[in-house]
């Protein structure tokens, strides 16, 4: 039967079966550009290693946003109104109060922003500058919903937001109840600014796709957040740093470790890359990161296996770190849950979805695809009890 059915499939008008649309071009997009082979990032025109030097992640925001940098009063203004729209509705609040502690942040999140979305006008009109608000709105709430939840599911008090200060050191401030250092906050904005934007990964094409469909803002979110969710994609970083703390549990030595799961054909979290084919860009700056903050804090030695995993890695299957690989014990490093990593990821991210979601509406086409049906054809219909 099988046999009879291929050959009535024409595969001709399917030229381009691509599982895992690998190397499709699907759209043009002044968002981000990524040198796969060269190991180069830029945003909207600005090299990684430049923004990570000079610029804060306010100006990322805007820089996605609007395709160009601020100028001082731009920036003073997205500044201000993202500090204006941090806080939360009384009842996205009660939800994080009363839902399972033993949740997972990033579906606690998910659910979190959808909720969001009957607090506001969604769809009320398509001027760029409504779609803007809502890009700051989303992006500005989305460090209070997972320093909340972490709080609330540690019975600990739900710190209220500031009404000054960097969204990375108001994350920290609310997350611990405590002002954080200059290093700190630092540390934070950098690795916002350096998960803000990376093309067409999974999480944007999956917010890109429900835009298509004319769909608001926080539903493209939503499905973002479900989409980064997953351990191919953001919740590497956590599963990066499960890992580490799993060799250390285990009194493992780290290279045995890796070439026992090499050989048992598993992945190794935080390494490899759909278009990387070298080192990711991000992967060495937070490298550096790593090195600088584990030592400070005590954790040289997750640093020290973090090396060494990355030469097995190369040695034995030639295969280079991703941004989620050092990004997860420089998080460890700050005294920040494994289970949140990806939540910052989402938070930093946010500003790169949002982006895509004004640039798709602003130019859209539905998304939709075709799927080659392999299945049978003209079955006769078996009444249930004859089955
Ligand atoms: C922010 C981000 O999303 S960055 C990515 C985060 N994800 C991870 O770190 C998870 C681990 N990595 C992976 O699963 C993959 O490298 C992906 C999903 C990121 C990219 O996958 P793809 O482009 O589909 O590459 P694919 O899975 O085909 O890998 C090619 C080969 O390298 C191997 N490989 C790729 N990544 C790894 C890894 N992390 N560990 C071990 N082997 C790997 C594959 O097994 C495959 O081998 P094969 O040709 O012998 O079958
Ligand atoms: O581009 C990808 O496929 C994954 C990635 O690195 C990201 O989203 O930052």
């Amino acid at each position: 039967m099988a046999e009879s059915l291929k050959k009535e499939i024409d595969l001709s008008q399917y030229p381009h079966i691509n599982k895992g649309l690998e190397g499709i071009v699907a759209f043009s997009s002044t968002k981000s550009f990524i040198d796969g082979q060269e190991g180069k990032l830029i945003y909207a025109g600005y090299t990684i290693d430049t923004l990570a030097e000079n610029a804060t992640f306010e100006e990322v925001c805007f820089l996605l946003w609007n395709d160009r940098l601020p100028n001082q009063s731009e920036l003073d203004d997205l500044t201000s109104k993202l500090q204006g729209e941090r806080a939360l509705p009384e009842s996205v609040l009660n939800y994080l109060q009363n839902t399972s502690k033993n949740a997972e942040p990033m579906a606690v999140l998910r659910t979190a922003v959808s909720i969001l979305s009957d607090f506001h006008e969604v769809d009320a009109d398509t001027s760029k500058e409504f779609r803007l608000n809502k890009a700051i709105s989303i992006t500005a709430k989305i460090p209070t919903i997972i320093a909340a939840f972490d709080r609330a599911r540690n019975d600990k008090n739900i710190v209220e937001p500031l009404s000054d200060h960097s969204t990375a050191y108001n994350f920290l401030y609310m997350l611990n109840d405590e002002e954080p250092g200059e290093q700190a906050e630092k540390t934070m904005d950098l690795c916002l600014i350096l998960h803000a934007e990376h093309g067409m990964n999974a999480s944007t094409f999956t917010n890109r796709a429900i835009c298509s469909t004319e769909s608001d803002m926080y539903s493209s979110v939503t499905g973002a957040i479900g989409a980064l969710k997953g351990p191919l994609h953001g919740g590497a970083n956590q599963a990066v740093m499960n890992m580490l703390l799993d060799i250390e549990e285990q009194g493992d030595d780290p290279v045995d470790y890796i070439e026992n799961r090499l050989a048992n054909k598993e992945k190794i979290m935080g390494f490899g890359h759909r278009v990387y084919k070298t080192m990711d860009p991000r992967a060495r700056i937070l490298r550096g990161m790593s090195e600088q903050l584990s030592k400070e804090t005590g954790h040289e030695t997750l640093y020290e296996w973090s090396e060494a995993i990355l030469n097995t890695m190369k040695e034995k299957i030639g295969i280079d770190p991703n941004v989620d690989f050092f990004s997860a014990t420089v998080y460890y490093s700050m005294g920040i849950k494994p289970d949140l990593y990806t939540c910052i990821f989402a938070m930093s991210r946010v500003s790169g979805w949002t982006g895509h979601y004004i640039e798709q509406a602003e130019n859209n086409r539905l998304i939709r695809p075709r799927a080659l049906y392999t299945g049978e054809k003209d079955l006769d219909w078996v009444p249930v009890e004859d089955r």
